[in-house]
């Protein structure tokens, strides 16, 4: 996934860091550091655990004389969620809160900002009654920057029976109080808020709706999450009494530490099976150094930006762990290929220009949406068609300005414009999370290794394969086996479209179509650890035009990590279709264009740039743990395809991961959602499973063991096969029943028995084969035949069961 160069004093080195491969290229010429390199390679992806120094936060001050130019941070398009328009004013007239006689835990937000924003303190505040709307309304903007409806509720609230009937003052009240609670915790969020500590503000006829609201907050993730000691001693305790059941996790990102955390605190039995060697996935921090290993900086290759502070659950994490942020500055100078700044006048022009077309695409697309509903053609396309229409950015600079914003609208979509579906490609911006953007100082590993802290993550199991069926599941990782109850899948969509993990039986087909449908696209990176700052620390990001509109996005735009990485670090952005292209391209070759380009900008001022000391290149398309960077909304596909991607097949198999979100995908935020979410459902449906009828139960015991009966003796056995034949016809096209025996060597030792129909003839073929892998490929690849639990045989199969027992009954 990476490539480094690194020069060690008199001698330039590059090298290029593969995930888990790490290629290197070593340049012994001591003045070009970015040809001649000898490559080699040095099979590594450490997890880091050095400590990383703790860089100093400055106070966020503007460049002298540079211009605000455009903020080219994660979002689409400045829009913002007006909170104060969207509360109900009905339902804060309600009373459920009662005044406050004393404050007697350290729980109280402030009333003038939420809690999440970096600057929040945490204010003793008595509470009068009088204020009691005013603090129904804040407690109400902080469950909307969570991700709560104003004044309805969600899915997973409605799925979870929060209340006995939608609507009407019971709901009103509820929403309350879950406001209340959940307001009350991200007010000093390294607590362990309890249902007493809850109670205490609630009058006392309304317990019932705190229970419910509590009970909910707590199981969902959505209060008592983290990584806070007072929480990791409750949640990593192991629970009394037998597990609820074991869960396998497959991947360590973001979703599947967030899960498997969530998972254990709900007392189920976890492992995490991880491909790579180190836990984070598309989260990565390099820890870059100089020869002289005075220089250090800490370089995110993956996610980088928290994008939108409030409500981020990732910002909780943050603050659990005493960490500061550093919002990422407003301030975005753009140069020209030839080196000067570009005229304010002439970029504040453009900039409303491509706002405008946008606007223009978004008005269309509503019209065409109404009248003809699976109309899609690409953004590209369309902001085009209205760019020649309305004569905009006619003249080359401005063409130029133009192409800048749409490498920037590539880079928030890992895309290329002709790919994205006009339709549908920003569904996900009414759910954006409001607040700043920020950095992490020290990079977002810091988050990962808190998270990893104590769970049972296997490394280096690359999973193939996923059985599963009504007894549990089996997978295979890296040459084991391991059995569980349920599996949670969380591996980047760009893994599962090229079918790296064989799912039996298959994926249902309107999954599989998701998965296809949905995109996943790319984003690259050149870190570049330098001497000393020579591009002046006051800055976040810089940005670089390009006149050929086809690169548009190489190196558009450089983020400064100064003052946050612990050295002198540059990160520039691969965008587009130059993202693709980069994939190809020497790492060599990659730095010296990046310096081409510094050079260009800073030399006419007189600033030389020095050699770096060391440089990363990226190759997420590469990775096999990835094949790319994050998802996006091709043509043809919709936020719909988000929650097909969630789907759970068979109430055994389970998804989650950035690409599983609809109203948070390709970021951290939404990845650490998912897995609480899945965490969540799991829970739920081993509630469900938990509660069958006395006699469901006694009858699924006894059909599954009159089936073992059956088999003791069967008509042929090879390998883990086992064959029984329907006694009323000899026929070779007639039919079979087929049961194959799975056994884990790992969380248990028992069977797990999977069966299907075949015919005779199918039966001679499977037993000429030799092995029993082989055997499933020939049943999955040639018979089309998918194996099922027992409850899920089809008639013709029970037909057949029926049969053999009433014959051998006969017998006796
Ligand atoms: C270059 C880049 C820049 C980004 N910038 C930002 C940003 O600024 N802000 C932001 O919010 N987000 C950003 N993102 C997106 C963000 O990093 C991801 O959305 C998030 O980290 C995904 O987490 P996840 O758990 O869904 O997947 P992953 O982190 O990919 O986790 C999945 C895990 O599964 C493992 N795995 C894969 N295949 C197998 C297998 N067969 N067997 C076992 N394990 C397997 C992987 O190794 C990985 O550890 C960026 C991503 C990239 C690549």
């Amino acid at each position: 996934m990476e490539t480094t160069v690194s020069p060690p004093e008199s001698t330039s080195n590059v090298s290029t860091n593969v995930d888990p491969i790490e290629l290197s290229a070593t340049n012994n010429n001591t003045n070009d550091t970015t040809t001649n390199a000898a490559v080699s390679y040095v099979p590594s992806d450490p997890l880091e655990t050095e400590p990383i120094s703790e860089p100093h936060e400055p106070q966020n001050q503007p460049l002298p004389g540079s211009q605000p130019g455009p903020s080219p941070q994660k979002k689409r398009r400045r829009r913002r969620k007006i909170f104060t328009d969207m509360i109900s004013t009905s339902a804060s007239r309600l009373r459920v809160l009662r005044p406050h006689p004393k404050q007697t835990t350290a729980y109280s937000h402030s009333e003038t900002e939420l809690p999440d924003s970096p600057s929040y303190q945490h204010h003793r505040k008595r509470k009068s009654p009088p204020d009691l709307d005013k603090e129904v309304d804040i407690e109400a903007l902080i469950a909307i920057s969570v991700g709560f409806p104003v004044d309805s509720l969600t899915e997973e609230e409605i799925e979870a029976n929060v209340v006995s009937q939608i609507g009407g003052v019971e709901q009103a009240n509820y929403i309350i109080v879950r406001n209340h609670i959940l307001a009350r915790w991200r007010s000093n969020v390294s607590l362990w808020l309890t249902k007493d500590h809850a109670l205490e503000s609630i009058r006392a006829e309304h317990k019932n709706l705190v229970n419910s609201a509590y009970n909910f907050l707590l199981h969902h993730g959505y209060i008592n999450f983290g990584v806070a000691p007072a929480i990791k001693e409750v949640k990593m305790k192991p629970v009394d009494g037998m597990p609820k059941g074991s869960v396998i996790v497959i991947g360590a990102g973001l979703s599947g530490l967030a899960a498997a955390r969530q998972l254990i605190f709900l007392g189920f039995k976890v492992v995490v099976l991880e491909g790579r060697a180190r836990p984070g996935g598309r989260v990565r921090t390099k820890k870059m150094t100089g020869g002289d290993s005075k220089t250090l900086a800490a370089a995110d290759l993956g996610g980088s930006v928290l994008t939108g502070i409030n409500g981020n659950p990732l910002g909780v994490l943050v603050r659990q762990l005493g960490f500061p942020l550093h919002k990422v500055r407003d301030i975005c100078p753009l140069y020209l290929p030839n080196g000067r700044m570009v005229n304010s006048d002439v970029d504040s022009k453009v900039e409303v220009s491509f706002n405008e077309l946008l606007d223009k695409v978004c008005k269309l697309r509503q019209g065409i949406m109404e009248e003809v509903k699976s109309v899609d053609v690409s953004l590209g396309t369309a902001l085009e068609a209205f760019r020649s229409v309305y004569k905009v950015a006619e003249d080359s600079m401005e063409r130029m300005l133009l192409d800048w914003h749409l490498a920037n609208l590539e880079y928030a979509n890992a895309t290329l414009m002709s790919n994205l579906s006009m339709a549908f490609w920003d569904q996900d911006d009414p759910y954006e999370m409001g607040g700043d953007h920020c950095f992490i100082p020290g990079g977002n590993e810091r988050l990962v290794r808190a998270l990893a802290e104590d769970l049972p993550i296997f490394s280096d199991r690359p999973v193939d394969r996923v059985i599963y069926g009504n007894d549990g599941v089996l997978v295979h990782a890296g040459g084991q086996e391991y059995r569980g109850d349920m599996v949670l899948c969380t591996v980047p969509l760009g893994v599962l479209k090229r079918g790296v993990i064989q799912f039996v039986p298959e994926l249902p087909q309107r999954k599989q179509d998701a998965i296809e449908r949905l995109g996943f696209g790319l984003l690259n990176k050149v870190a570049i650890l330098f001497p000393y700052d020579f591009w002046g620390g006051e800055i976040d990001t810089f940005g670089h035009l390009t006149e050929e509109p086809n690169m548009r996005g190489e190196f558009f735009l450089f983020y400064s990590y100064s003052s946050v990485a612990g050295g002198p670090l540059l990160v520039a952005l691969v965008a587009g279709e130059a993202a693709v292209k980069f994939e190809n391209m020497s790492p060599v070759e990659s730095v010296s264009r990046v310096l081409e380009i510094l050079k260009g900008i800073f030399s006419p001022k007189g600033i030389a740039v020095p050699d770096p000391l060391q440089a990363v290149c990226t190759r997420w398309g590469q990775d096999q743990f990835s094949y790319g960077s994050y998802s996006y909304v091709a043509i043809g596909a919709s936020g719909d395809d988000y929650d097909i991607l969630a789907e759970s097949v068979a109430d055994r198999v389970f998804f989650a991961g950035e690409a599983t979100n609809k109203q948070y995908p390709a970021t951290m935020h939404g990845a650490f959602l998912s897995g609480m979410r899945e965490a969540a459902h799991i829970n739920r449906v081993v509630k469900r499973r938990s509660m069958p009828s006395p006699e469901k139960l006694n009858n699924i015991n006894q059909e599954s063991s009159d089936l073992d009966i059956l088999f003791e003796t069967p008509d042929l056995a090879f390998g883990k096969f086992s064959v029984l034949y329907d006694p009323r016809s000899a026929d070779l096209e007639s039919n079979a029943l087929l049961r194959v025996a799975f056994q884990g060597d790992k969380l248990n030792s028992d069977f797990l028995y999977l069966y299907g129909l075949v015919q005779r003839k199918q039966v001679i073929e499977l037993n000429k084969v030799e092995e029993d892998l082989s055997r499933i490929k020939m049943l999955n690849c040639d018979f089309q035949v998918r194996l099922v639990g027992r409850n899920d045989l089809c008639n013709a199969a029970e037909c057949i069961i029926t049969c053999i027992k009433s014959g051998r009954l006969s017998s006796t």
